[in-house]
């Protein structure tokens, strides 16, 4: 043992001397060696000669530093990783900044394998989660694996055809007249019908206004969109009437366009490099961000950064306001319950109101009640007496005021952009295709205009989803232009797809508009805009993963419904009111190369007044 501990302390004493020979110049110079080492390992020879996924077929390395991320932040969204698709083979890898490797796999299989049966090895990286929940609050696009399954289960009601049923059939056919002189409001307005209606009505004026009015007038299609859309998922999903249609300075509008405008592959490239630095993220969600945002506005770097939470901070007020309005009628609701005014369950209606927030509130009030009666604690303990907040499972699943703050953001940032460029998109592929616009109009004018000129029906959910044109041309645009053109995964075990040994870690692109046009499945013309495809499918179409638009599994869009029905019933009266071509001659789409497929240009279009 002696022995032992001698010869450990000559070993020491001999470290000592060595280092005490080192100068400070010879340790700088092996910690230089050492990083340069690492940095030329991380970006050529790990991809070139190490990576187990090397031999896979994909694009050159591109730029030394930043891989192939230029050609992605420079194009138009999804194009480059369709050309690779068309290049190499439906399993790509491609180098993106700092040597790290991207997937992307298109066969069903392995897309069952990412998404729906082994989903919960696949979620949306850290990075993915940090940007949504900075925009989308940290509500259901951000959470994973046992939280989501609750707080989805929760939510799922809401969405559910039943419930959209309801709403868009509680009206009968309710006319209204394009003339503002003449314009009657039916007392029981549909919740879509009234924001539609006021943009009929504002573009009819736009174009009676011009010298010319049968010549028409280029409109951004776009800007309108937004703000229909923006009044539409107020209503529906916090029965908030925010009329940004009539009011152009609309707080809540101005704050999302200015959030939308950041929309650019270079702004997401800065918000992914930044949500990487260690603390950031809750850095950008804190306060004292939101308070010292001009600091960063002096550096270049970071100034859509400022904007960003600028608009956020403004976004969150807004939204917090109607949350606390529900919170209030629920509490009223709950105490002419508890007054026995009430009693019953389906008594809970907050007013018979139907918007998703109600729903989700109400939901929350019978768990609450639930608990209460059953003497359960609302805040839940783990198995070593630690309290672990609220809605663990023992009941049932009650969601916490900040889960339902979240909830409200997520709905407008995720169900607002998405909608109006997918309606946007649809009526520039119709511009572009006169034939297929004349057929839909033809279509749509008995239901939409049955009476005569100036009046318009307001159909319902089943009437809109029997209208088979205005289908194929909603499905065949959501294909072509996908609001949202690709996602993200990352796996967190090493595992075979599609044959592939993919290691821990890596990411994946989940390609949603190369698979929705991938010559594989939908043939030669899969680039092309053709409603009619959607009336005899290929055979090889598969139901679940050759249109991805609102991908598949687990994490698939909870407003997938609610969003075709709403651009159904917008396009519908659009295209019974009106006429679209492009602004000019050679006019070009200008997608950004973002997050969802944002008109960068307002997207201009010439409108005429359709004449009967
Ligand atoms: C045309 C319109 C829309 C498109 C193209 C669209 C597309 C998508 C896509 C692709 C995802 C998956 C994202 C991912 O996993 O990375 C998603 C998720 C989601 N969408 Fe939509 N969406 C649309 C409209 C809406 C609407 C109207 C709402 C709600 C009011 C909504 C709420 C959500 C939510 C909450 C999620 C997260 C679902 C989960 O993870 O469980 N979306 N959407």
């Amino acid at each position: 043992m002696s022995a032992l501990s001698a010869s450990l302390s000559d070993l020491l004493n001999a470290a000592r001397e060595i280092v005490s020979q080192v100068t400070k110049t010879q340790l700088v110079a092996a910690s230089t060696v050492f990083l340069v080492y690492r940095i030329v390992y991380r970006l050529w020879l790990y991809p070139y000669l190490f990576s187990p996924l090397r031999h896979i077929p994909g694009p050159p390395l591109g730029h030394p530093i930043f891989g192939q991320s230029p050609t992605i932040i420079n194009s138009e969204a999804g194009i480059p990783q369709r050309e690779w698709v068309k290049q190499y083979s439906p399993v790509v890898r491609n180098i993106g900044p700092v040597g790290f490797e991207r997937m992307m796999f298109l066969r069903p299989e392995a897309l069952h394998k990412i998404l729906v049966k082994d989903w919960l090895v696949y979620p949306r990286p850290g990075f993915l989660r940090h940007i949504l929940g900075l925009v989308t609050g940290y509500g259901l696009l951000t959470v994973t694996g046992d939280e989501h399954k609750q707080m989805r289960k929760a939510m799922n009601p809401a969405f559910s055809i039943p419930n959209l049923t309801a709403r868009a059939c509680i009206l009968p056919s309710i006319f209204f007249l394009l003339s503002i002189d003449e314009f009657t409001v039916d007392a029981e307005v549909d919740m879509y019908y009234d924001p539609i209606s006021g943009l009929v009505e504002i573009i009819s004026k736009e174009i009676d206004s011009q010298p010319t009015p049968e010549e028409g007038k280029q409109i951004l299609m776009y800007n309108w969109m937004s703000k229909v859309t923006l009044d539409i998922i107020c209503e529906t999903a916090f029965g908030y009437h925010s009329d940004s249609l009539h009011n152009p300075h609309n707080e809540l509008a101005e704050a999302y366009e200015d959030l939308v405008n950041l929309q650019s592959g270079p702004n997401i490239a800065k918000l992914i490099l930044t949500m990487l630095i260690p603390g950031a993220p809750k850095l950008l969600l804190s306060n004292f961000a939101y308070k010292h945002r001009h600091m960063l506005d002096r550096l270049t770097f970071f100034t859509s950064i400022s904007t960003l939470l600028s608009a956020m901070h403004r976004i969150k007020r807004i939204s917090s306001e109607m949350l606390k309005e529900k919170m209030r009628e629920s509490l009223s609701v709950s105490d002419s319950i508890d007054s026995g005014l009430a009693i019953e369950e389906g008594d809970m209606e907050l007013g018979g109101k139907k918007d998703i927030m109600s729903i989700l509130v109400r939901a929350r009030m019978r768990e609450e009640r639930v608990r209460r009666d059953t003497n359960i604690d609302a805040r839940e303990k783990d198995a070593d007496g630690e309290d672990v907040g609220v809605g663990t499972g023992i009941v049932g699943y009650r969601m916490s005021d900040e889960a339902m703050m979240a909830q409200v953001l997520t709905f407008l940032g995720a169900g607002h952009e998405t909608t109006s460029s997918g309606l946007a998109w649809t009526l520039w592929l119709l511009a572009n295709d006169q034939e297929s616009q004349k057929r839909l109009r033809e279509e749509v004018l008995p239901v939409f205009r049955p009476q005569n000129e100036k009046v318009m029906g307001r159909p319902g959910y089943k009437t809109l989803k029997d209208l088979k044109w205005l289908d194929c041309v909603v499905m065949e645009s959501l294909r072509v232009m996908p609001p949202v053109p690709i996602t993200i995964r990352r796996s967190t075990k090493a595992d075979y797809i599609d044959g592939v040994l993919v290691p821990k870690g890596t990411v994946f692109w989940i390609p949603i508009r190369v698979v929705s046009t991938w010559q594989a499945i939908w043939g030669e013309d899969a680039e092309d805009f053709r409603p009619s495809r959607w009336l005899d499918l290929p055979k090889t179409y598969h139901p679940a993963f050759s249109l991805l638009s609102f991908i598949a599994g687990p994490h698939a869009c909870i407003g997938k419904t609610m969003a075709i029905v709403e651009i159904k019933a917008v396009l519908g009266a659009l295209i019974a009111n009106f006429t679209f071509e492009p602004a000019y001659e050679g006019q070009k789409a200008k997608p950004a190369a973002a997050i969802t497929m944002k008109p960068t240009d307002g997207m201009p279009l010439k409108v005429k007044k359709v004449v009967l």
